[in-house]
């Protein structure tokens, strides 16, 4: 199959490309780059006033597969990264069982194979069976394919686990995906603990419960010299520590996900369990702090969270219902419409932090549009203005506080390894 893409806007951070030109795509492979390529082609795809960008890489997704397929399994939401404009994902490893030897790492793997849409690399959990106690068997997971260890949906509490785990990492050459939670802190806690919080009776999670493991890991960063990758940044002072951690020259990075800039918690809908994620929707100083961090390179990184839950298990309690949203599908275009339209990130900045630099970090030879390079593009309208709508998405779970809100930018193809996974003309 060859496509020809003609006339877009190519934003590619790797050769500092900002340019209209032409993509030529045969066999998987971007064959050719530049002004008016002639040759011929099985497809010809008019990109006239759209970014043409590297596909995007989102560094935190559930896919929930295995054991939690009623939620959403790898075809599901594989589909529903392809409509977010996602080329690769990285799985999370808290599934059941844990994903926390090389077994459950290659069944992943060959599903989404076998699936055929994007690429999908599983993440091994820290410790067996996430239970804090006992290293996984992270080499093993590392040869299977792991690009990176994490114990998310919580810390490994234990701080000599945490630095053995960092040692095995460093020498894996891999990071460490750190989710930053006290687990005692956090006692049952459900919303940011604010007079929101107050007003509705609900238990607060405080800065602190994220902000003091991110302290202890930015310092086990230092004493080992593994990679930390800090999740699901939410608080001020998270921007301030990995700030100082870059002075430090400690190898420290960190990523905030759309739903972190957008909202605070005072857009919170009193009782909608949409609402409710860990970490939580934090104070508008958080946000502004997220947004500078961002903006000035400190924070490198957009990823989504992506967390899909049944509508029965959200349709609960604030206090019963799951932690979490989806995310794959509004990523793009909320970072668009807060980052780039509100003047903190140029056009090139998203792609950088939704692509490039989560490449990068986890050494993939991806979010890139070089010549010789296979073809992982997405294409994007900046002018599409439209309401979100959740009854559109191609994931099995509709957990968003985003539904009806209007955005500007739409994702209207991604095309993996050469083939086309998501059209929008075809919707
Ligand atoms: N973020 C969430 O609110 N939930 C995630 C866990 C996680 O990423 O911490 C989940 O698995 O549902
Ligand atoms: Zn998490």
């Amino acid at each position: 199959m060859t496509i020809l893409i003609k006339g877009g806007r190519i934003l590619d951070p790797a050769t500092k490309t900002d340019d209209v030109m032409d993509l030529f795509i045969e066999d998987g492979v971007i064959t050719k780059r530049g002004k008016n390529i002639k040759k011929k082609a099985e497809k010809t795809i008019d990109a006239k006033g759209l970014y043409v960008m590297p596909g995007l890489v989102d560094m935190h997704v559930h896919l929930r597969d295995p054991g939690f397929t009623h939620k959403g399994d790898v075809e599901t939401e594989t589909r529903s990264a392809a409509r977010g404009g996602y080329t690769t994902v990285l799985a999370m490893p808290n599934t059941k069982p844990v994903v926390d030897n090389a077994d459950v790492v290659r069944y992943v793997h060959h599903k989404a194979e076998s699936v055929g849409l994007v690429h999908v690399l599983q993440v091994g959990a820290v410790t067996k069976g996430q239970q804090g106690e006992e290293l996984a068997d992270i080499k093993e997971m590392v040869e299977a394919g792991s690009p990176a260890i994490s114990e998310d949906g919580k810390s490994v509490m234990n701080s000599l686990l945490a630095r053995d785990a960092m040692l095995v990492a460093r020498d894996c050459n891999i990071p460490v995906l750190s989710h930053c939670e006290d687990k005692n802190l956090v006692g049952s806690g459900v919303v940011n603990e604010d007079e929101n919080a107050k007003r509705w009776g609900l238990a607060g999670i405080t800065n602190s419960v994220e902000d003091i493991m991110i302290a202890r890991n930015i310092l086990l960063s230092k004493d080992t010299g593994a990679h930390l990758h800090l999740c699901h940044c939410s608080t001020k002072n998270s921007v301030i520590m990995v700030k100082y951690a870059k002075l430090e020259h400690i190898p420290v990075s960190a990523e905030v996900c759309p739903h972190h800039f957008t909202l605070t918690s005072d857009d919170m809908v009193e009782g909608d369990t949409n609402y409710k994620m860990n970490p939580p929707l934090r104070r508008k100083d958080d946000v502004e702090a997220l947004k500078k961090g961002l903006s000035d390179g400190t924070m490198e990184v957009i990823s989504t969270d992506h967390a899909p839950h049944t509508a029965d298990e959200k349709n609960s309690s604030m206090v019963k219902a799951p932690f979490g949203i989806v995310g794959m599908e509004t990523a793009a275009a909320l970072t668009y419409t807060e980052l780039v339209l509100g003047g903190y990130l140029t056009p090139m900045q998203m792609v950088e932090k939704m692509s490039y630099n989560p490449a990068q970090i986890l050494h993939l030879k991806k979010g890139t549009l070089e010549e010789g390079r296979m073809a992982d593009v997405m294409l994007f309208d900046p002018e599409c203005t439209y309401a979100i709508d959740k009854n559109k998405f191609w994931s099995k779970a509709k957990n968003t506080p985003f539904h009806s809100r209007k955005v500007t930018g739409k994702v209207m193809m991604t095309i993996c390894d050469g083939k086309i996974v998501y059209d929008a003309a075809e919707e």
